[in-house]
């Protein structure tokens, strides 16, 4: 397309338009356009998605799902057919989404952020707010969700033995996590597809990890780029990566090292999820033949009905195993945490294979139903370790149902370095973008101040076991309060208006 005076003329939507079939399929992405073709069977979320947007402006739905060098990355230059003059292409009339126009009302009335008083407010609004592949996505557990509820039920069998007359006049919860001091014991964990909640995505939670100096997890999975993430933290700001291991090892080992040249100080190698649990909310939503942003390249057609899950894993290697530990210690000095242990024979063995740390997880309920809470396992881990002498050996982290700084505190009673939180900051970050997480960041801290006084520590080396009563924790029957005090208080706020007496 080059006219005589150089300059690229540019691609009409006309031009286009011409290529909407599998036999020969175009699409424009950010105003450029690209031939997918040869991609459409390779393409992770199925050629469906794609071939809906054949021949037509792909823009919005590709943004939420993958980073922006995606194609750069994945799609051959050959395939990059330049730019696109945009007036010339036609406007897409969007089917109206039935929910669209209440979600909009819904919004208008939504409680304003200092009406947030705990992590569970931000899950209470965002559930009204969000749009429902979104909330779908990010609320969802696997199977019956029992894992999921038990997350944060398992702390509310976990009683505290508080000292009295202790001087507490001055608090200091803050403490190191892989050598780096962190202001309070909790990072940001990794949880994919931040662009659902947000559309500014993984970077909102960079920017209130700077402010609140906490650490950020990087998921393989983030809508935005590894890149952007990184370039959106401050000089000094610690992050660290959550990997999750590629069939094709030469990609995982770009990945590791690029990580480790940018300043990554952390690899959290997730290890609970061989295949992407079951989760129906999204399987139900609108989700079923979406794309995205993975590094697979063996084309094998994956099941497109399972929702975004399944349509974004498809390159996760299942026959990751022990044996390919000292590959991953041989090619990075990071150190190396296995994110999703969850029994006190793994931890023993990850000390054994020289690992650095472990994170008692079950990936918020999201994987294997009926896996237990990784607040139960530390429980049954720490000892272990100090009859053996290792509690210093390695870092043990402890993710899952964390919503209070009480939580907070029982996990590091019992041993725990820190604590990951996942879906308090993306619905903190969907229902109210930056401030919101700022302000989640800023409760925890106001919490964790009043929580350390009245449990008797003024420091975090003093919290120790004596401090908690777990005899009630492997008692799975109990029925536990209802946590959702939270999730109600809203509805008659921004429920459907109240009719006029
Ligand atoms: C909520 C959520 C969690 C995800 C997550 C996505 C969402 C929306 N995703 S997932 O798409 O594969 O399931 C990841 C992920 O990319 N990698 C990972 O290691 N953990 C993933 N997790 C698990 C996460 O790192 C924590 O283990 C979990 O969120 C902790 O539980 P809470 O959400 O209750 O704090």
């Amino acid at each position: 397309h080059k006219s005589n005076d150089t300059q690229a003329v540019k691609l009409t939507g006309a031009d286009i338009a011409k290529h909407d079939s599998r036999d020969s399929c175009w699409v424009i992405i950010h105003g450029r356009a690209y031939d997918v073709t040869e991609f459409l069977p390779e393409h992770p979320g199925g050629p469906k998605i794609i071939l809906k947007y054949a021949g037509k402006d792909a823009t919005e739905e590709f943004e939420p799902i993958h980073p922006p060098d995606t194609l750069d990355k994945y799609l051959d230059k050959s395939k990059h057919l330049g730019e696109v003059d945009m007036g010339t292409v036609e406007k897409e009339e969007k089917e109206e989404d039935p929910d669209e126009k209440a979600r909009q009302e819904r919004m208008a009335v939504m409680p304003i952020l200092e009406q947030c008083y705990n992590l569970m407010d931000f899950e209470a609004v965002a559930r009204k707010v969000m749009k429902k592949t979104a909330w779908a996505y990010y609320s969802s557990g696997a199977d019956d969700e029992i894992t999921m509820r038990e997350n944060h039920s398992a702390y509310h069998k976990i009683w505290f033995r508080p000292n009295i007359l202790v001087d507490v006049e001055k608090i200091d919860f803050s403490t190191k996590m892989l050598g780096t001091k962190v202001d309070i014991p909790f990072y940001v964990t990794a949880t994919a597809l931040g662009k659902l909640g947000h559309h500014e995505g993984e970077v909102i939670l960079t920017r209130g990890a700077k402010k609140h100096n906490v650490i950020q997890m990087i998921p393989t999975l983030a809508s935005c780029s590894f890149d952007e993430i990184m370039d959106a933290a401050e000089p000094g700001q610690v992050q660290w990566l959550q990997l999750y291991v590629n069939k094709d090892r030469d990609i995982t080992k770009r990945i590791v090292e690029h990580a480790e040249k940018r300043g990554c100080k952390g690899l959290f190698i997730t290890v609970d999820a061989p295949q992407l649990g079951r989760r129906e909310k999204d399987m139900r939503s609108k989700f079923d033949d979406v794309g995205s942003n993975v590094q697979n390249t063996s084309g094998d057609n994956v099941d497109r009905s399972q929702g975004a899950a399944r349509a974004i894993s498809s390159f996760i290697d299942p026959s990751l195993s022990w044996k390919d530990i000292p590959w991953f210690l041989s090619i990075t000095k990071m150190p190396i945490i296995l994110k999703g242990v969850q029994r006190v024979e793994d931890v023993l063995r990850a000390v054994e294979a020289g690992v650095h740390g472990v994170v008692l997880s079950n990936h918020g309920g999201r994987q294997l139903d009926f896996a237990r809470s990784g607040i139960e396992v530390l429980a049954e881990v720490m000892p272990a370790l100090r009859e053996r002498g290792w509690e210093k050996k390695i870092e043990v982290f402890v993710d899952g149902g964390v919503r209070r700084a009480t939580d907070i505190i029982k996990a590091l009673c019992l041993g725990a370095t820190g604590v990951g939180i996942g879906r308090p900051f993306l619905y903190a970050m969907s229902a109210y973008g930056l401030p919101g997480v700022d302000r989640a960041m800023q409760l925890l801290k106001d919490e964790m101040e009043m929580n350390m006084r009245l449990i008797g520590a003024s420091t975090i080396e003093e919290l120790n076991p004596t401090m908690v009563d777990t005899r009630g924790l492997s008692m799975h029957s109990a029925t536990v309060p209802s946590d959702t005090l939270g999730l109600n208080v809203y509805d008659p706020l921004i429920g459907p208006k109240e009719k006029a007496k």
